[in-house]
């Protein structure tokens, strides 16, 4: 199973410039959990703080009880081999055929034979869909199969925790809905820990268990992705929604001047009514992910605390897993 992150207090600058502070959070074990924000917020300096590659000044991030920030350099070289880190254009070496790009972690980090190396790469190569391609050199394929070839070498050391920084760049909305499940399905094979740092809004609506959002140097929210998917916050819902009109600006965030304009014109958009699509299952033939069971029991215990909103779509996602008895009620009075 994959393994939990705690993320404790989390704060980070480079020199004025400051990113996020205080960021608290909880990657539960095995779910797989989406982090949104505006471009510049600071979520792949997120990512590159979880593996131990950039230090946050304050905060902790446990992992299996080593502190990715400030525990000794040979313990985070040593937890840094639970991670498969899948970044956005790939990161192949172009001179590599697919093969020995997806076995050089391999050759690189362990002592293995070629011909158990070759088990490993053809399986994970299998797993992305990418049989009978893996002669080829990354320039010869297209940039959706380029990724999927990210992701196979994110793989072969069997991360227990994977991180993917925006999958979805550069690809169309077929190959993304492909992505979408592929990363569900690998969930459901391997019960690791993810965390997908995106923009796209399909991905978030029908592929994580938790979503956050960051923005104003701060973590807006992290939890269940009901909470985020039903939030009235002005930032979530003007990017759930994709309008102009709300705190994110072009190039940065807008000033309360240009707010209160906006304010002053109110209806001129008027948000969509937004409705939650419901969250994809692995693919016919696979096991089901046993992250589910656990997510449901995780929540349950914190389903009074939730706003009323979320609570509702919570029971009605419940109401749709048939044979599972539903979430309990909210306690009368509490307004849902
Ligand atoms: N090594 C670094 N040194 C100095 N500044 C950096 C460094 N890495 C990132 N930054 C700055 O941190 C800020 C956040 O960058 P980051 O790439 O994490 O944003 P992001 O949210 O991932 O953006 P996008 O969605 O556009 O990819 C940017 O202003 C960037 O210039």
């Amino acid at each position: 199973m994959g393994i939990e992150v705690v993320v404790e207090g989390l704060t980070k600058s480079f020199g004025e410039q400051s990113i996020w502070q205080d960021v608290t959070l909880t990657l539960p074990a095995g779910e797989v959990s989406v982090m949104l924000g505006p471009s510049g917020t600071g979520k792949t300096v997120f990512l590159k703080s979880l593996i131990g590659l950039l230090k946050p000044e304050k905060g902790r991030v446990l992992i299996n009880g080593v502190d990715m920030v400030n525990s000794p350099e040979r313990d985070i070289y040593e937890t840094r081999k639970l991670f498969g880190l899948m970044f956005q254009d790939g990161a192949l070496f172009g001179s590599m055929s697919l093969f020995d790009n997806i076995a050089f972690p391999l050759r690189e980090h362990t002592r293995k034979k070629e011909s158990e190396i070759r088990r490993i790469v053809m399986e994970r190569i299998e797993v992305v869909g990418l049989l009978g391609a893996e002669g080829k050199l990354p320039g010869e394929i297209s940039g959706g199969m380029r990724k999927r070839a990210g992701l196979a070498r994110a793989l072969v050391l069997d991360p227990q925790i994977i991180l993917c920084d925006e999958p979805d760049s550069g690809l169309d909305p077929v190959r993304t809905a492909y992505l979408s499940q592929l990363l569900i399905d690998l969930n459901a094979q391997i019960d690791a820990t993810m965390l997908i740092v995106t923009h796209n809004l399909d991905i978030a609506a029908t592929v994580p268990d938790n979503m956050g959002m960051l923005f104003r140097r701060e973590l807006v929210t992290f939890g269940p992705r009901e909470v985020l998917l039903t939030s009235e916050e002005p930032v979530v819902a003007q990017f759930l929604d994709g309008r102009r009109e709300g705190p994110i600006g072009m190039s940065e965030e807008k000033d309360a001047a240009t707010l209160a304009a906006e304010a002053g014109a109110a209806g001129t958009t008027p948000s969509r009514p937004r409705r939650i699509v419901p969250q994809l299952e692995p693919s016919p033939g696979l096991p089901p992910r046993r992250a589910v069971a656990r997510r449901r029991e995780r929540v349950m215990s914190m389903i009074d605390q939730l706003p009323p909103a979320a609570r509702s779509a919570l029971r009605e996602a419940d109401a749709r897993n048939a044979g599972a008895p539903t979430l309990p009620m909210p306690a009368a009075g509490s307004g849902a």
